[in-house]
């Protein structure tokens, strides 16, 4: 059991130094998957230490260990607890592997839909039923399937995961895969990210209009090299807008990179931090310039929302944002989390039909800050960076942060923050 409570502080309020990131969960979550179908061909270099990543791998390996030992009469129970795209990339994964599987995870992921993917995987020829509630996990997988069409169409709308996952065993399938994608397509570049890292293991595709063709193909020998998490990242550009002087570099993050939430980058330059790629990583920098940008839209990034609409509030920014549609499907309801969490500050987040609005004109700095988590790192993480604005603030069930972010307190207190 982690601890409950730790309060956060930071009396210098200015920070410098080194802080090295762990690799990208994404990236590495797909490097996992792609490594396990490629019959050894596929070596990864600074595989992440976040626990969706670490769960992943456990899980492959009791696969493996499940079918050494007789996969074929007994279920093999694959627990991913809190893990979203550990359920969606073993859902198409363990159906086309032989055994009989229960896939499983935490409350919470009981409680986000996989519908999609599952009917998808079903038109293709699986086998995947529903344990408990119709269109959620658990699922009951009898893996290996005789293909019955190459053709599927499948709503982009709602979670690009279950893209991605169709995408990474398409190759695999005999007659592969024509996905056409309906509707408006959110979190691009996740998909993007994993057609181009089976391109980098070698695996082709064509994406013509709405509609992405893989054919069957073997990959071939690679080494995946995963970069820092930007995702992780957001939240030093965050304590940097915070702080009253910030100069901080994170070694290997590059400007041109396969995650969609290097998107910070661009976005904290309205809020006053300045980015400079050197030899060797990134230098982020407070500065006293921002903009007077209004809007912000999170359909591409909506791992960023939450670190960007907590800084804004603390930095008296009444802005809005758009994309945030899928945020209530996510590790917690997050719009939900994040009106509550600001509100004990005075903020308020306004639902305008598809625009959400800050009002910051009630901030106040009551003499005791209580943040919940919800069982979501990056609700521990957007609000950690207001200890710098704050004199102390209180984050609730810390370790949350394992999710993405191990040494996320590890860090911070190498930077000065005081944790006790
Ligand atoms: O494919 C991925 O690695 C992810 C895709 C995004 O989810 P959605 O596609 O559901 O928005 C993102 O929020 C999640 O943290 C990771
Ligand atoms: C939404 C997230 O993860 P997942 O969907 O993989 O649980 C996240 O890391 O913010």
């Amino acid at each position: 059991m982690g601890i409950r409570a730790l309060k956060l502080s930071h009396p210098a309020k200015s920070l410098n130094g080194t802080v090295r990131l762990t690799g990208s969960k994404s990236e590495s979550n797909r490097a996992l998957i792609i490594q396990a179908l490629s019959g050894g061909k596929v070596r990864i270099e600074n595989l992440s230490s976040a626990a969706d990543t670490v769960t992943l791998q456990h899980a492959l390996d009791t696969v493996v260990a499940g079918r050494l030992a007789d996969g074929e009469a007994q279920q093999t129970v694959v627990d991913i607890g809190p893990a979203g795209t550990a359920m969606r990339f073993l859902t198409a994964y363990l159906s086309i592997t032989e055994g009989h599987y229960l896939l499983t995870g935490s409350e919470r992921m009981k409680q986000r839909p996989i519908g999609i993917l599952v009917d998808a995987l079903n038109v293709l020829g699986a086998d995947v039923q529903y344990a408990e509630a119709t269109g959620y996990p658990p699922l009951a997988i009898q893996g290996g399937f005789k293909q019955q069409t190459a053709h599927i169409r499948v709503k982009g709308d709602v979670s690009s995961q279950y893209l991605s996952a169709l995408l990474l065993i398409a190759a695999t399938l005999p007659q592969g895969i024509n996905l056409q994608i309906e509707g408006e397509l959110t979190s691009r570049p996740y998909l993007t990210m994993t057609l181009d890292m089976l391109a980098e293991a070698g695996i082709r595709h064509q994406w013509e209009a709405d509609t992405i063709s893989i054919h069957p193909q073997v990959a071939s020998p690679c080494q995946l090299i995963i970069e820092p998490d930007w995702s992780a990242a957001s939240y030093w550009y965050a304590m940097a807008a915070l702080a009253e002087e910030a100069n901080l570099f994170l070694p290997n993050l590059k400007s041109s990179s396969l995650q969609g939430d290097a998107a910070i980058v661009d976005i904290m330059a309205h809020f006053g931090v300045a980015s400079s790629f050197e030899a060797g990583g990134l230098r982020i920098q407070k500065t006293t310039t921002h903009s007077e940008k209004e809007l912000f839209d999170f359909k591409e990034c909506p791992d960023l929302a939450q670190t960007v609409i907590v800084c804004a509030a603390a930095l008296r920014r009444d802005c809005a944002f758009t994309g945030l549609h899928t945020l209530k499907i996510k590790e917690t309801d997050r719009i939900a989390a994040l009106q509550n969490e600001l509100g004990k500050f005075g903020v308020k987040l306004v639902e305008d039909g598809a625009i959400y609005h800050l009002q910051t004109k009630g901030l106040c700095n009551p003499e005791q800050l209580a943040f919940d988590t919800y069982e979501d790192h990056r609700m521990a993480m957007a609000f950690a960076p207001l200890a710098l604005i704050f004199n102390q603030v209180q984050i609730n069930e810390p370790n949350v942060v394992e999710k993405s972010y191990p040494d996320f307190w590890k860090h911070l207190k190498e930077q000065g923050f005081v944790i006790s």
